[in-house]
């Protein structure tokens, strides 16, 4: 059962801890309710790019920078990077340690056929003053342990860069379970979308804008987790949380 307390919704949002994110991921790909990783990671990547454009509009924040990892953080980043060329964004990706499955192939492969720039880690870090938002979409739910190369240079970078930036479902770096933070915490994002529902390290979010994404948890989700979550109005793909 996932924990409540603090945040938005009356102070009584829930959290999920790592092992419950990844229960929650199970049942939804399970044989009683038949998601696959396709769709949710589209469903994902579209919300991270619909909250996004909703805080950061085009005309103020045009160049969009994204760091993919190689899960499927990384997945919903490459999926919210399509989004965001369709909605008019100028979108780079950094994406270097690339996963071989053809799902990733082939989000690769729409990017290319847009004309999206795929670049290293130096020209990306190099481009990061002509950059509006970052788009941080490194580590998700099964991080664990300190950051390995390239990544721990990258986090290092955006951590002094002082350009907005916008964290997949965790703020890459930190632990998905502490409440409290520790020197770990090297990433300060200005918005965190949170998929699903919010992991445990939310809590200790200090940026403007948390916003949840992913409308896709079927009810019976919602009440095996008993998760109290914000609902989405209309036909809104995100919404904000505080
Ligand atoms: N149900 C949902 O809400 C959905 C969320 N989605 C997104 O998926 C991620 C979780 O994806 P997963 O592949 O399980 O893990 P990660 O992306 O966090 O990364 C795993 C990847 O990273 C490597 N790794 C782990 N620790 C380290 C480290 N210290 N240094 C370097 N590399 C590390 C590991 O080896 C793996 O390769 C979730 O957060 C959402 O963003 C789905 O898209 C849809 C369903
Ligand atoms: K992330």
């Amino acid at each position: 059962m996932a924990s409540r307390g603090g945040g938005g919704v009356g102070g009584n949002l829930s959290y999920l801890s790592q092992q419950e994110a990844i229960r929650v991921d199970e049942e939804l790909m399970g044989p009683r309710l038949g998601f696959s990783v396709d769709q949710l990671m589209e469903l994902a990547g579209l919300s991270c790019a619909c909250a996004l454009a909703e805080v950061y509009d085009k005309a103020t924040h045009p160049a969009v920078l994204v760091f993919c990892g190689p899960g499927n953080n990384g997945g919903d980043g490459l999926v919210a990077a399509r989004h965001l060329t369709h909605f008019g964004r100028d979108v780079r990706v950094c994406y270097p340690k690339r996963t071989d499955r053809e799902l990733y192939k082939g989000l690769v492969k729409q990017l290319e056929s847009l004309g999206v720039p795929f670049v290293e880690v130096d020209e990306a870090i190099a481009s990061l003053p002509a950059c509006s938002v970052v788009l941080d979409a490194m580590f998700g739910f099964s991080f664990k342990g300190e950051p390995r190369p390239p990544f721990k240079a990258v986090i290092e970078e955006l951590s002094g860069c002082g350009k907005p930036i916008v964290s997949v479902d965790i703020p890459s770096g930190w632990h998905v379970d502490q409440e409290d933070g520790g020197a770990e915490d090297l990433l300060r994002p200005e918005m965190l979308i949170s998929l699903t529902a919010p992991k445990e390290c939310a809590r200790r979010f200090k940026g403007k804008h948390h916003f949840l994404g992913g409308r896709f948890v079927p009810p019976e989700i919602r009440e095996r987790f008993g998760l109290s979550l914000p609902e989405f109005p209309g036909t809104s793909q995100c919404v904000r949380i505080s």
